[in-house]
């Protein structure tokens, strides 16, 4: 039964208050990697869920860096290609870049020119979408590289943040996360 899976992964998760700022409840999903089981229903749960939305994968893009914990082995399950998307001055070579907002932070991003062939069908996963700065700013780099995006695929999903609004291709989640915002954060 998916539900007992879902609920076993569940109850791997933590939650970290003030963490790493004040008004932010952390979600630390780190506890699933911990745990072979855990892992291993995380991946088939995925597995399904891809090939249940989407056809003819040709390349995961996984965001640095919870997004490297699953989506190299996602891909290799769906026969694809990993690629990553990177914090600043990690990659080298000819790259596109672009800077965002998250939750409790300013980041920027980084993708080689050459890791995605104009018309590649490409899936982003990622562990959290909160505000969908991190996965708005993926989605501006694979349409600046021309591929073709096919969707998002998330773990979890903070639905009070609504970051699912300003993304710019399917996304789906395999549990949701917080649905109000947490006592004590600036929207609450
Ligand atoms: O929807 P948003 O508000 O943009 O937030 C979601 C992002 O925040 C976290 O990444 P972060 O860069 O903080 O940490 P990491 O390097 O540990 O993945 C998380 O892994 C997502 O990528
Ligand atoms: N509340 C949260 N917990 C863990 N990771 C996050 N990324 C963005 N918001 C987050």
């Amino acid at each position: 039964m998916s539900n007992d899976r879902i609920e076993y992964l569940r109850s791997k998760l933590a939650q970290y208050p003030d963490f790493p700022k004040k008004g932010i409840l952390f979600e630390d999903i780190m506890p699933i990697f911990a745990d072979p089981k855990a892992f291993g229903i995380l991946v088939d749960l995925l597995v399904e869920l891809v090939q249940k939305q989407f056809k003819e994968i040709d390349v995961v893009v996984g965001l640095e860096a919870r997004g490297f914990l699953f989506g190299p082995t996602l891909a290799l399950r769906l026969n694809s290609s990993f690629v990553p998307v990177r914090k600043p001055n990690k990659l080298p070579g000819d790259l596109a870049t672009i800077s965002y907002k998250k939750e409790y932070a300013e980041d920027a991003f980084a993708m080689q020119k050459s890791s995605i062939k104009p018309g590649q069908r490409v899936l982003i996963v990622d562990d959290i979408l909160a505000t969908g700065g991190t996965a708005m700013a993926a989605d501006e780099l694979i349409l600046q590289l021309n591929g073709n995006l096919l969707g998002h695929v998330f773990l979890m999903e903070l639905g009070f943040l609504e970051g699912r609004n300003r993304l710019k291709a399917p996304t789906f989640t395999l549990f949701s996360g917080q649905t109000e915002a947490p006592e004590g954060s600036k929207t609450a």
